[in-house]
C-alpha cells in the first residue's frame, strides 16, 4: 500500500529555494519550463506540495523587482533563500517568528539564517512592501525598460494599468466551434465539474476564475475547448476570415490563432500556418488534430525562402501575430518582465518592422494584413503601425469598428460594440479583463 507523504511547512520552503535555485541557473529559460522539469525529477512531492511550492515561487518571481530592492538596500544579494525570506514577511505577512521556525535546518528543511539573513528578517518584520521612498518603476512593478512606454500607452491610468498586470489571470478557454458550439463547451465542463462563465467580448470564450488543471478534462481530449485567452481570440475574430477564403498565419508558433481562425473558417478554404520555428510549428500538428482541423497546412520559413514572393498578392487575410516582448502578458508570465532588456525591444521593434515590410507583398488588392502583439509598448504597436504605413502607400488602416463590425457579420454574429474606441484594439487587465494586447487591421488598397 502506498502511503501519502504530505510536506512540512518548512520542507516547502526548502522546495522554493531549490526552485528559485533552478530557475536562478537558466536566467534566459522561461520559469514555467524551468519548473515542469524541477517537477518531473521530483516526482515524490505530491500534487498539492507542488501546487504550493509553484505558488509561492510564481508569487516571488511576480514580486521579484520590489523584493531585489528591499534586499539590495541592506546591501545583500538576491539569493533564493533571501528572496523566500522577503516573500515570506512582506508578502504573506509571517512574523519574524514564523520565519526562523521556517528555516530550521536539519534533513528536508532549509538551514538556519545566517547573520546577514537574521538582519533582513529583523529589518523586514512588520515593513510594508511598497514604501513611499521606493522608486517609481519598482512601486509599480515596471522594469526601467518599459515604464515609459506603460506611461505613454495608460497615461493617468497607469496605477490601475500596472496593478492589474501584477494579478493572477484567470484560465481562458475556446470553445472549438469544429466539435460543438459554446453552449455544449460549456455543458460538458459543468459535467466535469468545472464551472465556466461565458466572456465579455470573444463569441467563442469561456472564462473559469480560477486556475484548473484543464488538460487532462474529456471537454480538452475530445477537441470541444482550447487555452487560449480572450484577447487572442479577439484578434482572430479581427481577421474577419469567412469560409472559402486563402488565409497566412505568418507568425503561427504552435498554431494558436491558427486554431482559432480555422474554426471561424468551418474548415472551408486555407489556412497556412508558418514560422520560422521547426519545434513550434511541430507542436501545433497534434493540436490540429485534435480540434479536428483539416484545412491547414505548414510552412517552415528558412533562410532566403521565396514563399512569400511565389504567393503574392493571393492572400485574402495575412495575420502578423508578431515576436514580441510580451509586455502585456506579466500577469501570466510574471518572470518575463525580468528576462527581457532594453536591447531586447529594439532588436524587436526592427524585426516587427522587417516581417510586415517583407509580408505586405502578400495581400491580395482589398484583402487584410492583421497586425498584433502581446505587447502594450507603443513602440511596438501604434508607433510600428505608422511607420508600416508611412513607408507602403498602397496600405490604410480599416479602423476598428468597421473592421470588428465586418468580421462579426461574417460569423453571423449579432451586432456588438467594438471592445475600445479608437482606430485599432488596445486591450487591458485593468479595462477588459484580458491579457495587454495590440491589434491594428490594415487594408491594401484595391
Ligand atoms: C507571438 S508568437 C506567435 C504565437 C502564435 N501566433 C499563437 O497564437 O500561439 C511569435 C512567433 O513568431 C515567430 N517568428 C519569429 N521571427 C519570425 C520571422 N522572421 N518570421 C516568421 N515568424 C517569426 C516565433 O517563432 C514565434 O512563434
Amino acid at each position: 500500500m502506498k502511503v501519502a507523504v504530505f510536506m512540512t511547512p518548512s520542507a516547502r520552503i526548502a522546495a522554493t529555494v531549490a526552485l528559485l535555485d533552478a530557475v536562478a541557473s537558466a536566467p534566459r529559460r522561461p520559469a514555467d519550463a524551468t519548473a515542469n522539469a524541477f517537477f518531473r525529477e521530483r516526482r515524490y512531492i505530491g500534487s498539492g506540495d507542488r501546487r504550493a511550492v509553484a505558488e509561492r515561487a510564481w508569487g516571488i518571481l511576480r514580486q521579484r523587482l520590489r523584493l531585489d530592492w528591499h534586499i539590495a538596500r541592506l546591501g545583500l544579494p538576491p539569493t533564493p533563500r533571501l528572496l523566500v525570506m522577503a516573500q515570506l514577511l512582506l508578502v504573506e505577512g509571517w512574523t519574524r517568528d514564523g520565519v526562523l521556525q521556517g528555516f530550521p535546518g536539519g534533513r528536508f528543511n532549509a538551514g538556519p539564517p545566517d547573520p546577514g539573513e537574521m538582519a533582513a528578517i529583523s529589518a523586514w518584520a512588520g515593513a510594508k512592501l511598497t514604501p513611499p521612498e521606493m522608486p517609481e518603476g519598482i512601486a509599480l512593478n515596471l522594469p526601467a525598460w518599459a515604464l515609459e512606454g506603460y506611461r505613454a500607452r495608460f497615461g493617468a491610468e497607469l496605477p490601475q494599468a500596472a496593478a492589474a498586470m501584477d494579478q493572477a489571470a484567470p484560465l481562458d478557454l475556446r470553445a472549438n466551434l469544429l466539435r460543438g458550439t459554446r453552449e455544449q463547451a460549456m455543458a460538458a465542463l459543468a459535467a466535469e465539474g468545472i464551472p465556466a462563465e461565458p466572456m465579455a467580448y470573444s463569441p467563442w470564450g469561456l472564462r473559469i476564475p480560477d486556475r484548473r488543471p484543464i488538460l487532462a478534462s474529456k471537454a480538452f481530449t475530445d477537441g470541444l475547448i482550447e487555452i487560449q485567452d480572450e484577447g487572442s481570440q479577439l484578434i482572430a475574430l479581427l481577421t474577419g476570415a469567412r469560409p472559402g477564403m486563402r488565409v497566412a498565419d505568418y507568425c503561427a508558433g504552435a498554431a494558436g490563432k491558427t486554431l482559432a481562425v480555422a474554426a471561424m473558417m468551418g474548415n472551408r478554404g486555407r489556412i497556412t500556418a508558418c514560422d520560422v520555428s521547426a519545434t513550434r510549428l511541430e507542436g501545433a500538428v497534434k493540436r490540429l488534430r485534435r480540434a479536428g482541423v483539416d484545412n491547414a497546412e505548414r510552412h517552415l520559413l528558412e533562410p532566403g525562402d521565396r514563399w512569400v514572393k511565389r504567393r503574392a498578392g493571393q492572400f485574402d487575410c495575412v495575420l502578423v501575430d508578431a515576436p514580441c516582448t510580451g509586455a502585456g502578458t506579466w500577469r501570466r508570465n510574471p518572470d518575463a518582465r525580468l528576462r527581457t532588456t532594453a536591447r531586447d525591444l529594439e532588436e524587436l521593434v526592427t524585426k516587427q518592422r522587417d516581417i510586415l515590410d517583407h509580408v505586405a507583398q502578400l495581400v491580395r488588392p482589398g484583402g487584410r494584413l492583421v497586425y498584433a502583439t502581446c505587447s502594450v509598448l507603443p513602440e511596438e504597436d501604434g508607433m510600428q503601425v505608422q511607420g508600416f504605413l508611412s513607408r507602403h502607400a498602397d496600405y490604410e488602416v480599416a479602423p476598428l469598428a468597421e473592421a470588428w463590425a465586418e468580421a462579426r457579420a461574417g460569423q453571423s454574429l449579432p451586432e456588438a460594440p467594438p471592445p475600445c474606441p479608437g482606430p485599432w484594439m488596445e486591450l487591458a487587465p485593468h479595462s477588459h479583463g484580458t491579457d495587454g494586447f495590440f491589434a491594428a487591421v490594415l487594408r491594401r488598397k484595391g
